[in-house]
């Protein structure tokens, strides 16, 4: 049977990618997307494959991405051969911009989604500890923090204000149990 897309979305520093290295080193099977991203490769946090600008437009005029997007003054990239990987049975888990929902699942039959949710100054005070950006540009991530998903999109809510245990085993119970959407 061939495996699930799951998009994580949410807003910046509510988790994402915490909640998703969590849940694939946890649940044998599972893989993290690797994104392609116009960030310095020195950046820290998630594993991703930092390119240049043309590079990336070239990559993705030659079709090398199932989704695309620009946020935050970057672009980012999701690699087409993800494909391989559900094919194979395995689950796949991605970090999205809500902007692109509409796009996943339009294009990949089964496709999940699972917004992440904090209130805005627990964002503001992990953002600020990890200092992966500057006070301007963390300033404009909590701008974009009400970002509405596009309309239609079902997706399950999973609060992670808390401890990140706790979500970590909320997600791997919901995704024991969440039918393909
Ligand atoms: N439940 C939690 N409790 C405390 N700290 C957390 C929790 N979840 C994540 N963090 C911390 O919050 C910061 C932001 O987390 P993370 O980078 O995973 O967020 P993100 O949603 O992927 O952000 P972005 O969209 O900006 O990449 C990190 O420093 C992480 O360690
Ligand atoms: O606000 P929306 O469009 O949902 O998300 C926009 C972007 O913000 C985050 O970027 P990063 O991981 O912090 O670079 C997400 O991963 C996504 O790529």
């Amino acid at each position: 049977m061939a495996g699930r897309l799951i998009g994580v979305v949410g807003p910046s520093g509510v988790g994402k990618d915490s909640v998703m290295q969590a849940v694939a080193a946890r649940r044998p099977g599972t893989v993290l997307v690797r994104r392609v991203i116009t960030r310095d490769g020195a950046a820290g946090g998630e594993v991703f494959d930092s390119v240049s600008r043309s590079e990336f437009l070239a990559r993705e005029a030659a079709g090398a991405f199932l989704l695309s997007w620009q946020a935050h003054g970057l672009h980012y990239g999701i690699p087409d051969d993800v494909g391989d990987a559900l094919a194979a049975g395995q689950d796949a888990l991605v970090n999205l911009s809500r902007g692109v929902l509409g796009l996943a699942r339009a294009r990949v039959p089964g496709f999940l989604c699972l917004r992440l949710s904090a209130p805005v100054p627990v964002l503001a005070a992990r953002l600020a500890a990890r200092g992966r950006e500057d006070a301007g540009d963390i300033a404009r991530r909590l701008a974009r923090a009400d970002f509405a998903l596009p309309p239609g999109i079902p997706a399950t809510e999973v609060d992670n204000s808390g401890p990140l245990d706790a979500t970590v085993a909320r997600v791997l119970a919901l995704l024991e149990d969440m039918p393909a959407q």
